[in-house]
Order: C-alpha cells, then sequence, then structure tokens
C-alpha cells in the first residue's frame, strides 16, 4: 500500500468571514482566550482604531502608504477594500512561521480575502459564521455603536453579499450563542473544544 501522503501545512488554516456585526470578533476574542493553542492572525487595516483597539493586538494599525507598500512588497497573502472604505489584508510572513512550525491559525477576514485564500490555499478549512435572522445582525450592528447611519448602511449593503455567497463555504455556523459558535468552530478546525466553564 502507498504512503497516504502528508496533509500540507495550510490544512491547518482556518479561514472564518460573514457578514458584519454577526461576531466574528467576538467569536475570535473568546477563541483567544479559551485555546491558547490557536493562533490568531493580526490584520493591518488602514481603518482608524475604535475605543479599546490595542495596536498589535486586534489590528496593526498603518496609514495608506504603509499598506500600499506592503500589498507592493507582498507582504499580504490577502487583502481587499472592505464596505468601500478601509484596507484590509494579513500579513504573509506570521502566517506561514505558525503554519510550518504545526500551529492550527485562524484568520478572520472577508469575503473577498476567503475567496483570495480559497484560490492559493485550497486546503484551508473555511467558515461562514451566520446571524440566527438579519433582524438580529441588523440589531447586533446597532447595539455596538461604533459606527453612525451611513457606514452601518454601507456594511449592510455588503452584508446583503456575502449573506449570498454563504453556500461557498465548507461550514456555515449560526452564532447564536459566542461559546457554542466558538466550540463549533474550534471543533470544525479538528481540535477537541473545552467544556466550558460554569455550565
Ligand atoms: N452570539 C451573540 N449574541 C448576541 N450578541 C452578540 C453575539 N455575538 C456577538 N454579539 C455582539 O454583536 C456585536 C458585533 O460583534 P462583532 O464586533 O464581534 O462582529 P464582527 O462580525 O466582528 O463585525 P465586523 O465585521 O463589523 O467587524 C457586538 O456588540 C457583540 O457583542
Ligand atoms: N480581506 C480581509 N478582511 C479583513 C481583514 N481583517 C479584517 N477584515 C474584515 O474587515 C471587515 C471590517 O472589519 P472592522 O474591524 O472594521 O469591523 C470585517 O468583515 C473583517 O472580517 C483582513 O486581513 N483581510
Amino acid at each position: 500500500m502507498p504512503a497516504t501522503p502528508p496533509a500540507p501545512e495550510s490544512s491547518r488554516l482556518t479561514v472564518l468571514a460573514g457578514p458584519t456585526a454577526v461576531g466574528k470578533g467576538t467569536v475570535s476574542a473568546d477563541i483567544r482566550a479559551r485555546y491558547p493553542d490557536i493562533w490568531l492572525s493580526v490584520s493591518a487595516t488602514t481603518r482608524q482604531p475604535r475605543p479599546g483597539e490595542v495596536d498589535g493586538v486586534h489590528y496593526l494599525f498603518v496609514g495608506p502608504d504603509r499598506f500600499a507598500d506592503m500589498v507592493a512588497n507582498s507582504e499580504l497573502l490577502e487583502w481587499a477594500v472592505v464596505h468601500g472604505r478601509n484596507s484590509y489584508g494579513t500579513p504573509r510572513g506570521p502566517v506561514q512561521e505558525k503554519l510550518d512550525a504545526g500551529v492550527a491559525t485562524l484568520l478572520e477576514i472577508d469575503l473577498q480575502g476567503a475567496r483570495q485564500v480559497r484560490a492559493t490555499m485550497p486546503e484551508a478549512r473555511f467558515v461562514f459564521l451566520a446571524p440566527p435572522s438579519w433582524e438580529e445582525l441588523e440589531r447586533r450592528l446597532v447595539g455596538r455603536g461604533t459606527e453612525g447611519p451611513e457606514e452601518r448602511e454601507r456594511r449592510l449593503a455588503t452584508a446583503k453579499v456575502e449573506m449570498a455567497a454563504a453556500s461557498e463555504f465548507d461550514h456555515v455556523i449560526v452564532n447564536d450563542d459566542v461559546q457554542r459558535a466558538a466550540d463549533e468552530l474550534v471543533s470544525v478546525m479538528g481540535l477537541a473544544p473545552h467544556p466550558v466553564a460554569g455550565r
């Protein structure tokens, strides 16, 4: 019997996408807190930090010139202008280092970025985080309180496009409860979910 070829490093890569305010950041933060074995990529963005966001933790906050340099120097694994405003991208070097070291790696990116990663690393897992309903998505966006009405409209317009693309993904997880959704994501990543403390 021929030996089974080893899985490529990129099979340890999971891409999480989904519409604005569905809870990608919240679910990722829960994973960061409860699953230290999973490494979350830190994206570069030209967006201004929100209150409480820390440079190097939530994002690498860079100016447009630095972002353009990163693109020109092929420093980004993927990148996109999201919601028609700001640029976001995944620094290539740290992702490659983690994958080479055998670390389970999670990217939280938009649909355009997920499609780019699919084209270059098709062995990765692609997960779509969905809201329990459209009305709940709108409630979460308003409730977060970080965008004004105009930006919320832009984000909801993108969300319609992203929702229509859910079937492109290998798995769809409904974010009805943060810890439950995080545990389902961990399970999809091929890791054993931890028991949830206090339940
Ligand atoms: N399961 C949930 N139940 C209720 N509220 C939630 C749940 N998950 C996230 N939220 C809330 O929804 C809001 C949006 O969450 P979050 O910022 O994580 O979304 P996101 O998908 O990262 O958004 P964006 O793509 O716009 O960055 C936050 O106020 C968060 O607390
Ligand atoms: N293509 C990429 N999209 C990214 C990346 N990092 C974040 N994002 C997506 O941007 C939107 C908006 O984020 P916000 O923090 O301004 O609310 C959201 O859908 C993120 O998933 C990235 O590196 N590449």
